[in-house]
């Protein structure tokens, strides 16, 4: 029997330019256990997944801020305050480096995102003076609210489906991935990960990307 997963996307289910590596298609709609997608992204990115892939839609979001299970949504974190600082960064030269749609924060709501283009030291300046922190995910600046992560966020889809964190097999590749390392029973970094990432794993893969990913999933099928 294959265990509960909760993967990652940008980084382990993609390729190196951030698209959607096609084998999710031919792995995840059969996987017999709950497949739980857990990402930085807007709520709609991960949703959309899974309508598309054929999946239950559990799912969170915004690095913990959106969880959806069993039909329900709650929230953590505080857009209004990450807002603040978004305006603050850009009254203060800095740029959010998105275009006028901005769909990368247009349906966000529980944090902003910044592009790596933007002037860390300034966004971690203006973010520290309203008590809100900024990670690195590799594919953006996220400015969040302290102890709002996907690991909380995967315990309350745990409390709600009934399964122990510790029941679930973990992939990833970034800094926001460490805090569901920690409360799963296995826990992997693909060989592109940050070295948060790789520190928390308990296993660093050889290959990276959904490579990685994929030596994960075939061997979790076949023991
Ligand atoms: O959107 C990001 O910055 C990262 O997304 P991820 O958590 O799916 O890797
Ligand atoms: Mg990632």
């Amino acid at each position: 029997m294959v265990p509960p997963l909760v993967l990652d996307i940008d980084g382990t289910l993609t390729d190196a330019q951030g698209r959607l590596d096609p084998r999710v298609f031919e792995v995840l709609p059969s996987w017999d256990a709950p497949v739980v997608l857990a990402t930085g992204k807007a709520f709609p990115y991960p949703v959309s997944l899974c309508h598309y892939l054929g999946l239950p839609q559990t799912v969170i979001a915004e690095n913990g801020g959106v969880v959806l299970v069993d039909g329900e949504v709650t929230f953590a974190g505080n857009r209004e305050a990450a807002q603040a600082v978004a305006d603050e960064f850009v009254s203060r030269g800095g740029t959010l480096g998105w275009d006028a749609a901005d769909t990368v924060n247009r349906w966000r709501e529980t944090e902003i995102a910044v592009s790596l283009d933007a002037d860390e030291a300034l966004l971690r300046d203006v973010a520290s003076a309203f008590d809100l922190e900024v990670i690195d995910t590799g594919f953006a600046y996220h400015v969040k609210s302290h102890g709002v992560e996907k690991g909380v966020g995967l315990e309350h889809v745990c409390e709600t489906m009934d399964y122990d964190p510790a029941d679930f097999v973990a992939v990833g590749d970034s800094e926001n991935d460490a805090s569901t390392f920690r409360v799963v029973g296995q826990s992997y970094a693909v060989a592109n990960a940050d070295d948060v990432a790789k520190e928390a794993a308990d296993e660093v893969l050889e290959q990276s990307y959904m490579d990685g990913t994929l030596s994960v999933l075939e061997s979790l099928q076949k023991s």
